[in-house]
């Protein structure tokens, strides 16, 4: 597929149509007797048939073999992709954090071998909780594609730009920028730039999308034009040998390979709105306070996973971006909190306020189900000193993975030897009692 397909549809959610080839789509219905040229029609339902109209996700793909033309699935090893919650799993009842995530093994791997599950939650089989995973890799995916079952997965990259290859055409994605990818949507992934790091949201829940505004009304936070979803492209690479492809698949919390004649990437036409979609968080219009005290982080939602209870999301994606502090007679970081909905937190680049040392880009903290929380002493200490005229947090991106369920660190995670920073409480320890009733 060439750059000239990088061009890309605005809009999410939207119905989209997009062909390779002028004519290829139906035209006034979706599966005629013969589609044109002799294309085999493919729907791909990614919510049930039922889902009310306004979750109702399905495109139709157009295309010269369908997908069940594939060779049988073996298992595939990759035993650092870790789904659900381990059997006798130990969860440390204390905060979490991880050193930048190490590339020394990143050379030979790419991204589906280099990804690393940190921490997860919930349920594949029930459609419900996440894995935070990162990825650590220095090769394209050759001549292999990935089709994830278990869930949707949210790419944020955290070092070099990642082009992805998808059913419904390419999207080229830089840090600063996140990929969303939807279940079931054969990708693969190439490395324009070298060695690439980044984090990754495995969603076995309810599909992302927009939260709602509220009082802030029909404008803000992720605008929905700014989304881009790829237009059609196709791989023309004429049919090879049982072989000159894999499919790799991710099913009930275990991969799987087959042999294949050709990618999966002969879609030449479709339409409908399920689709890959990307977003640039320099898009994204920050709301915060214009008066005083420290917003809910809510307020940095872009985009949202429901679970069945009403405000209480399986996966909130939220952002921490550039943005101006003015808030008036205000402690201007995080306040110090317990939260019922457990926090996993990256960094994309620069400082973050709450941490402004310890918390490293490509590192990762976990922030449990009531596990106390806050700015480290430093922070404290110069943010209750500073002058309070307007500052521009600059050149700063963190993220938060926010769910209802508690984060299960996986052995990866654990092991002394890797990104775990043994020491990481001491860095509240030296807060003092400074009472002083007389003030
Ligand atoms: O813990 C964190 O750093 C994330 C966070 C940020 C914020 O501004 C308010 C609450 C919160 O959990
Ligand atoms: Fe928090």
């Amino acid at each position: 597929m060439s750059d000239t397909s990088l061009r890309y549809l605005s809009g999410f959610g939207n119905e989209f149509a997009t062909e390779a080839v002028a004519g290829a789509l139906p035209q006034g219905r979706n599966s005629p007797q013969r589609a044109p040229f002799e294309l085999y029609a493919e729907l791909v339902s990614g919510t049930a048939f039922t889902a009310p109209r306004h979750e109702n996700r399905r495109s139709w793909l157009y295309r010269r073999q369908p997908s069940v033309v594939a060779g049988r699935y073996q298992p595939y090893a990759q035993p650092l992709w870790v789904t659900g919650k381990p059997e006798g799993a130990v969860l440390p009842p204390e905060p979490l954090r991880w050193g930048p995530f190490p590339m020394d093994d990143a050379a030979a791997l790419d991204f589906v071998d280099g990804l690393r599950t940190v921490a997860s939650n919930g349920d594949v089989e029930a459609q419900q909780g996440l894995a935070a995973l990162v990825y650590v890799c220095g090769r394209s995916m050759d001549q292999r594609a990935l089709v994830n079952a278990d869930g949707e997965m949210l790419l944020v990259p955290q070092q070099g730009r990642l082009r992805i290859t998808t059913e419904m055409g390419l999207l080229d994605v830089a840090p600063g920028e996140i990929a969303l990818l939807p279940r079931g949507i054969a990708f693969s992934i190439a490395l324009p730039d070298g060695p690439s790091r980044g984090y990754v949201c495995e969603n076995h829940g309810a599909q992302f999308r927009l939260p709602e505004l509220g009082p802030i009304g029909s404008n803000g936070l992720a605008n929905a034009r700014d989304f881009q979803a790829p237009v059609a492209a196709f791989d023309d690479t004429p049919i090879g040998p049982a072989g000159s492809y894999q499919l790799v698949k991710r099913f009930g919390g275990r991969l799987w390979a087959a042999d294949a004649h050709r990618s999966p990437f002969n879609v030449v036409a479709w339409h409908g709105n399920l689709t890959p979609v990307k977003y640039d968080t320099q898009h994204f219009m920050t709301i915060g306070s214009i008066s005083f005290d420290h917003p809910d982080p809510s307020i940095f939602t872009v985009l949202t996973s429901p679970s069945d209870t009403p405000g209480t999301a399986n996966c909130d994606f939220v952002i921490f971006p550039p943005r101006w502090m003015v808030a008036e007679d205000t402690f201007r970081p995080p306040w110090y909190h317990r939260n019922l909905m457990s926090e996993f937190m990256g960094l994309v680049y620069g400082q973050y306020d709450a941490k402004p040392e310890g918390f490293r880009p490509g590192g990762a903290s976990l922030h449990n189900c009531m596990v106390p929380h806050g700015p480290d002493q430093e922070a404290f200490e110069k943010a209750s000193g500073a002058e309070l005229k307007p500052h521009k947090l600059d050149h700063t991106l963190a993220f938060m993975f926010e769910s209802r369920y508690r984060f299960i660190p996986t052995d990866y995670a654990m092991q002394p030897s890797g990104a775990l920073d043994a020491d990481y409480p001491a860095c509240w320890a030296g807060l003092q009692d400074r009472f002083a009733a007389s003030n």
